[in-house]
This record gives C-alpha cells, sequence and structure tokens, in this order.
C-alpha cells in the first residue's frame, strides 16, 4: 500500500538540492541544478569525489554558459556536505546517485528517508532497479521515486519518473512537476517496467551490438556509424515509431506494416543477452579505443556536449521542454 507523504514545499519553491553520490551522473545533475540556480549539496564516500566533482562541473559549465544559466547560478553555490546526514539536512529535494548495486541501494534509501525531512522527494538515478525492489528497507517509503536521466543530465533534458508500490502518488506528481520546473522534458510512468522506457530500447539496440562484435560480424566504428550515419540523424528529432510510419510513404504506417510486417519473424534479432566474457569485453574496450583514436575522455565529453548542444540549437529545443 502506498504510504502518504506531504512535500514541505512546491516544486517551484524549492531551493536545495542534495546530490547524493557524485560521479558521471551525481556529478552530471550537480552542474545541472547548479546551473538552474538552484543550491546544491553534495556528498560522496569517495576520498577523491571532491576534486572529481568540482573538475566535471568546470568541464560542463562552457557548454551550461553556451545554452544559457538562470538568474544567479554559479559554481560557487555548490557545498560539500562532510556526511550524509549533513548534506540532506536541509534539502527540499533529494537526487541519490549511487553506484548500481540493488543492496547498497536498499540500504542508502532507507539511510536516506531516515535522514532527510520529513515528506521530501527522494529520487534515485538507477538505470532499471524498480523502486519496489529499491524501497523494501525504508520507514518512510512513500516519498520513494525513481528519477532517471539520460548522460549527461545538464543537456540530455529526458527523466523517466515512476514510484514503487510503496510510493505515494503524489510523490510521483510531485516530482514530474519539480523536474518540469527544472527544465527537464518528464516522462511519468503509470507502472514499473525494468529499464523503464527508453532503457528497454537502448538494451535491445546494445545486445544485437555486442552479439555482432562477439561474433567479428561488424567492428565497433561501422557500429556506431551505423546509428549516428543512419536512424540517429532521424531519432534526434522524431522517434522510431513515426519514422517508420514514413517508411510507409503515404500508405503510412499501415502499409509500412503489411509490407514489412512479416520481416518481424525473421532472424534479424536475437534477442538472448550475449555471455559478456572477457574476449567481449576486451573487443569492446579495444573497438572503442580505436574509434577514439587520439582523443581523450575531456576531448570526447566536449565533443558530445557541442554535439548535443548543437542539435538541441538546430531542432528549436534550446530552452524548452516537451
Ligand atoms: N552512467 C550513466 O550513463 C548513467 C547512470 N545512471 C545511474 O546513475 C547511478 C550512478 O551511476 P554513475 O554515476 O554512472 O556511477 P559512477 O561510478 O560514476 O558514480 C557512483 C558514485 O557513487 C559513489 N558512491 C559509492 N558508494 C556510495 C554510497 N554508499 N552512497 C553514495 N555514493 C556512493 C562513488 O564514490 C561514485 O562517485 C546509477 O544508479 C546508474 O544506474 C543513470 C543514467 C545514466
Ligand atoms: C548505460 N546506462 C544503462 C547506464 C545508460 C542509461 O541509463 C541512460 C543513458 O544515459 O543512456
Amino acid at each position: 500500500m502506498p504510504e502518504t507523504t506531504s512535500a514541505p514545499c512546491a516544486p517551484e519553491d524549492v531551493r536545495r538540492i542534495a546530490c547524493i553520490g557524485a560521479g558521471v551522473i551525481g556529478g552530471g545533475w550537480v552542474a545541472h541544478f547548479l546551473a538552474r540556480g538552484y543550491d546544491v549539496t553534495a556528498w560522496d564516500p569517495a576520498a577523491d569525489a571532491e576534486d572529481k566533482l568540482r573538475r566535471l562541473v568546470a568541464a560542463a559549465w562552457p557548454a551550461l554558459e553556451q545554452i544559457g544559466l538562470a538568474e544567479g547560478a554559479t559554481q560557487d553555490r555548490l557545498t560539500i556536505a562532510p556526511t550524509l546526514a549533513e548534506a540532506v539536512a536541509d534539502a527540499d529535494f533529494v537526487q541519490e546517485s549511487a553506484p548500481e548495486k540493488l543492496e547498497l541501494k536498499r540500504s542508502l534509501l532507507a539511510e536516506l528517508a531516515a535522514a532527510t525531512r520529513p515528506g521530501v522527494v527522494i529520487a534515485s538515478s538507477t538505470s532499471g532497479y524498480p523502486m519496489t525492489d529499491m524501497q523494501t528497507a525504508a520507514e518512510d517509503a512513500g516519498r520513494l521515486v525513481v528519477g532517471h536521466p539520460f548522460n549527461p543530465p545538464y543537456l540530455i533534458p529526458l527523466v523517466e519518473v515512476v514510484g514503487g508500490e510503496q510510493t505515494d502518488p503524489e510523490a510521483v506528481a510531485w516530482a514530474s512537476r519539480f523536474y518540469d520546473v527544472a527544465g527537464k522534458s518528464v516522462i511519468t510512468m503509470d507502472r514499473e517496467l525494468p529499464g523503464f522506457i527508453a532503457n528497454r530500447l537502448q538494451e535491445a539496440l546494445w545486445r544485437e551490438a555486442l552479439h555482432m562484435v562477439a561474433n567479428g560480424e561488424a567492428s565497433v566504428e561501422d557500429i556506431d556509424a551505423s546509428i549516428t550515419e543512419g536512424p540517429g540523424l532521424r531519432w534526434a528529432f522524431m522517434g522510431p515509431c513515426l519514422t517508420f510510419a514514413l517508411a510507409g510513404g503515404e500508405g503510412g504506417m499501415a502499409h509500412m506494416l503489411d509490407h514489412f510486417g512479416p520481416s518481424l519473424k525473421s532472424p534479424w534479432t536475437r534477442l538472448e543477452a550475449p555471455e559478456l566474457d572477457r574476449e567481449l569485453r576486451d573487443a569492446m574496450v579495444d573497438g572503442c579505443r580505436e574509434a577514439a583514436g587520439d582523443r581523450t575522455y575531456a576531448d570526447l565529453v566536449a565533443a558530445r556536449d557541442q554535439g548535443v548542444i548543437d542539435v538541441l540549437r538546430a531542432t528549436g529545443r534550446l530552452g524548452s521542454t516537451r
């Protein structure tokens, strides 16, 4: 049964956000919230977390300046808390981005629910765990929701929001409204699906990519080019369903299905996951190294950020959400 919750402030009145876990995604969230003019308090148990986080935010800042900072937004509004309890003490909203390990998420969310002011909504960045499985140890589980972002959260608009069996629907509605106010493009799901929507789709593509590399059927570089030079260009502004409706010409989706529907049964896909053995792992790692050439991680992040900004600008989506 959902536990009821009552958030201490409206989504529009959020001032301080706690980001728990400050790696790739937690750091990306920190950059996003700072750029939107919030006060952010971060906590991460790693010894080098503060250095890494400040580097990540500094690297993201030029992209954020380019798309426009909120009034008063500054990196100086980031505080690193010495303990989890201090990080969440004054928070109006909590975004958890700790490693994707179910037991860790369970105990961390329980600890967060115990330390955070009553009613404050706590969102997990999990890539695929249903909240029902993560909220089992928490006393006050009604305010726990999934808020699944995309890398980097400071540029990719989408957040998928969904609750678990014990989540109060009010908390889901509050989180969706909050992300909207905070400049994200929100999909609110009314039921739990492992992987939510986008990762379920990405995972299908990813499995096929791994199959092709494992079987020596295509190189990492060709797989990437097949998307960036092909369907990826369309997907930036029109999803896979509508683009395929256009494949049916004036006959639309009806003709497309009558024409190409039977190929659904053809063995184009092999949706059993391949064994991620050492050989496949190394082939993927080597292939990505080759594809990156002499570009460093920082070079690739800068190129990706600029690419996303260019696409958002070209498709008229800078400063607006869906
Ligand atoms: N990397 C990605 O592309 C995406 C990741 N996510 C999700 O975001 C979450 C974080 O993933 P990443 O940032 O990629 O991982 P990461 O490994 O880059 O960062 C995880 C951070 O959590 C810290 N940490 C370790 N134990 C902790 C604890 N008990 N409490 C708080 N922090 C702790 C680590 O020190 C590290 O800084 C995961 O749930 C993941 O599924 C969601 C969308 C995309
Ligand atoms: C790799 N990943 C499954 C963690 C990716 C995501 O969850 C979303 C994204 O950024 O594509």
